[in-house]
């Protein structure tokens, strides 16, 4: 298979085929990953977490990022490395670019910002220059001190409508991909059919167009609280790139999520 891009998942959703996604953070995880397959592979934040232990991903810096994003491209040919701009990294267009170009050069070919229409300038600004962007809206965990911790977004008619209309802004400023973490099901269905772009899901139903996990809860090896949408595949398998693959068929057949990992 050749280097997966953003005309092969635009294809898939056009084709109605759902396509999972996993976190990774360094090169034999990522290279595990490529070679079963996995079309899109995300540098996350959530390494502050599962990485260095922080109870949130604020205290990542955009040198972490640089780091682990090195680490999974050298062991990457084929999925599309996208990785997180971290914190306060991207509060404006100019600095957006200047971090940006840290992630592009370290070997990403998309990066990750959160946050609704205030980033269009930004979104544009960063595709002039040849970045180009996925957006993440809902519960942006950047955002957990103004959410007052890691809850459902999107609940009330009216947060819906605002999330909505994010989305459609966004995609008009030119994001070419959009990650909806912990949203109602019915919410997620709707901004999934309204966008022309591919939407990815995380505690979002299986609407979507994609689902994306963080590595170590589909290993079920993350420890203390783990959140409702994940699944453990590797207790059904027993081993590690058969529970990617599982991972994979169920995202593809649409049995994961189930409603056990999904919010309504
Ligand atoms: N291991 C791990 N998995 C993740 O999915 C993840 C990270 N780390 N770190 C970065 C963010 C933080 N995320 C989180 C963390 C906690 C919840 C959580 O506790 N959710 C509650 C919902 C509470 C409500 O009902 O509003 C849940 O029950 O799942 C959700 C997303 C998602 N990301
Ligand atoms: C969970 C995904 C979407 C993420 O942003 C991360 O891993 O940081
Ligand atoms: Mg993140």
């Amino acid at each position: 298979m050749s280097k997966i891009g953003i005309n092969q998942l635009l294809k898939m959703k056009q084709e109605g085929i759902k396509f999972a996604s996993i976190t990774a953070y360094d090169a034999t995880f990522a290279k595990l990953f490529d070679d079963e397959g996995m079309p899109v592979i995300l540098i996350g934040d959530s390494l502050g977490m599962v990485m260095q232990g922080h109870s949130d991903t604020l205290p990542v810096t955009i040198d972490d990022m640089v780091y682990h994003t090195r680490c999974v491209r050298r062991a990457t040919s084929k999925a599309l490395v996208i990785a997180d701009l971290p914190f306060m990294t991207y509060a404006d267009p100019s600095s957006a670019c200047a971090n940006a170009a840290k992630l592009m050069a370290a070997g990403a070919s998309m990066v990750k910002i959160e946050g609704g229409d205030w980033l269009c300038d930004t979104v544009r600004q960063l595709n002039r220059n040849g970045v180009p962007v996925c957006a993440h809206l809902g519960l942006t965990p950047q955002s957990v001190h103004v959410f007052g911790g890691f809850r459902i977004q999107g609940r009330d008619e009216q947060q819906a409508d605002e999330i909505y209309h994010h989305a459609l802004a966004l995609q008009a400023a030119g994001v070419q991909l959009l990650v909806l973490e912990c949203v109602p099901a019915a919410l997620a269905e709707r901004i999934t059919k309204a966008l022309r772009i591919p939407v990815i899901g995380i505690g979002a139903g299986n609407a979507t167009d994609g689902q994306v996990l963080v590595m170590h809860d589909a290993f079920g090896v993350t420890s203390g609280y783990t959140p409702k949408f994940t699944k453990n595949f590797l207790a059904e398998t027993g081993d590690v790139r058969a529970a990617v693959r599982q991972y994979m068929a169920q995202v593809a057949d649409g049995s994961f999520p189930g409603p056990e990992q999904t919010f309504n």
